[in-house]
Formats: C-alpha cells, sequence, structure tokens
C-alpha cells in the first residue's frame, strides 16, 4: 500500500498482553470499526510461526479497511509476508539497512529521541518517524519521558511525518497541540479499554481537534 501521511492520525499497535481470551483479529477489527488509520504488529514474546500466522491474519483484515499494516522490528518476516512496511527503533536494524532491504516503495518508520536522530532517520531513508514517550507510560519498560519541546523541534527539523507515542489517551492528547505531529501512536488507550471500538473513536475524535 503507498504511504499517506493522512493515514498516520490514529496509529495503534497490538499488545497481546490486553486480550483477556479474545483473539488479536478480534480487538484488531473492534478497533478498526472505531477508526484506527494505521496499525503495527508488535509482538515480542510469540516465535516466528506464530508471528507469521498473526501477521496473516491481520493483513487480510487490514487491507479489507485499506489500513497498512506495520511489522515491528522484524524485517525478513516483514518481507516473507509481503506486509506494507516495518518499524524499526535506534537498537534495531540500523535505518539505512532496512531501506536497502525493503527496497523503495514498503513503508519505513523509525523511532527517534532527539533532532540528530531524526535528521538521519530521514537522511537513511524513513518515511515517518515515531518520537516519544510524550507521556508515562507502563507499555514499554525502558521508554524514557521526552519533552514536548524536543518533540516539536524534531517535527520542524523534517518534512516527514512525526506520530507521537507513550502514554497518550483521548485525555492528555490536547496538550499535543500545536507540536506539528500528524498522529499519535498508542497502545493502551485502544487495546485495554473495555470498549475498544468506542476508545478508537473518541481517540479519533480528539486527534481530529489537534492535528490540522
Ligand atoms: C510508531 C512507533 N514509534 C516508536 C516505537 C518504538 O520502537 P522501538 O524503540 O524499537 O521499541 P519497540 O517497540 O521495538 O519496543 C514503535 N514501536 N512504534
Ligand atoms: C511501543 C512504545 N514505544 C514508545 C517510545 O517511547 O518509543 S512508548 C511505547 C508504548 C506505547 O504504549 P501506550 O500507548 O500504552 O503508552
Ligand atoms: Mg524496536
Amino acid at each position: 500500500m503507498k504511504f499517506d501521511k493522512e493515514k498516520m492520525r490514529l496509529y495503534a499497535i497490538t499488545d497481546r498482553h490486553w486480550l483477556n481470551g479474545r483473539s488479536l483479529r478480534e480487538v484488531v477489527k473492534e478497533s478498526l470499526d472505531g477508526g484506527v488509520t494505521f496499525l503495527q504488529l508488535r509482538d515480542k514474546n510469540s516465535d516466528d510461526e506464530t508471528f507469521l500466522q498473526e501477521a496473516a491474519e491481520l493483513q487480510k483484515l487490514c487491507r479489507d479497511y485499506k489500513v497498512p499494516l506495520i511489522i515491528n522490528d522484524n524485517v525478513e518476516i516483514a518481507l516473507k509476508m509481503n506486509a506494507d512496511g516495518v518499524h524499526v527503533g535506534q537498537s534495531d536494524m540500523e535505518a539505512g539497512a532496512v531501506r536497502e532491504k525493503l527496497g523503495p516503495d514498503k513503508i519505513l518508520g523509525v523511532s527517534a529521541r532527539t533532532v540528530e536522530q531524526a535528521l538521519l532517520a530521514q537522511e537513511r531513508g524513513a518515511d515517518y518517524l515515531g518520537v516519544g514517550a510524550v507521556f508515562a507510560t507502563g507499555s514499554k519498560a525502558d521508554a524514557a519521558e521526552l519533552p514536548h519541546e524536543t518533540l516539536k523541534a524534531i517535527c520542524e527539523a523534517v518534512s516527514i511525518p512525526v506520530v507521537a507515542i507513550g502514554g497518550i489517551t483521548a485525555e492528555n492528547i490536547s496538550q499535543l497541540k500545536g507540536t506539528g505531529i500528524c498522529g499519535v501512536a498508542v497502545i493502551s488507550a485502544i487495546y485495554a479499554q473495555n470498549n475498544i471500538k468506542e476508545a478508537a473513536e473518541e481517540l479519533k475524535e480528539a486527534v481530529d481537534k489537534i492535528v490540522l
């Protein structure tokens, strides 16, 4: 699927921790029904076979909704299943090497916490940046909080879209107004909620108010 900045508004990231007996497909479908516009499969614990199975199921679903499916960390799996793209952090495979493997048409997302990292990622072929953690988060043990001034400085320095990530909720999202972000990436504000569809709808409404 071709990369479209408009699709970055509500970026949901999966987390099996919140399934409570439901299937990943079921919860992702609810979130897509609620207006999720971009999806990342993030599963640090499953073996490659399970991961591939999950990915194939989500790929079918995402295609029905015309939502890009991004694979966290694992470039080989993304290539094997012909995913729409990959997201890598600063401790994963280097962005330029990922771009070489992916070719020019797949979506490459890179995490950045400084202007320097952001500019380098852009130069090495990133299509978008994930910048955080903009609030305290319980979803990633090693995520450190980042001042909103740094988020704004990164948005001003690069020409590619930036999504904020980390501890974002429908209540605190308004604090990110004016930073220049194109959207928000969330786990718990959608998948830890009792009513996933309603949670996604509420977030989508909140993000539409702050993203131009
Ligand atoms: C959209 C988005 N932004 C940032 C991250 C974090 O990536 P990374 O730093 O590689 O950490 P892990 O997700 O791999 O734990 C992300 N996944 N998505
Ligand atoms: C996957 C991830 N990356 C982060 C970063 O700061 O790079 S924070 C994070 C977890 C986001 O989950 P929640 O929306 O539940 O806070
Ligand atoms: Mg990573």
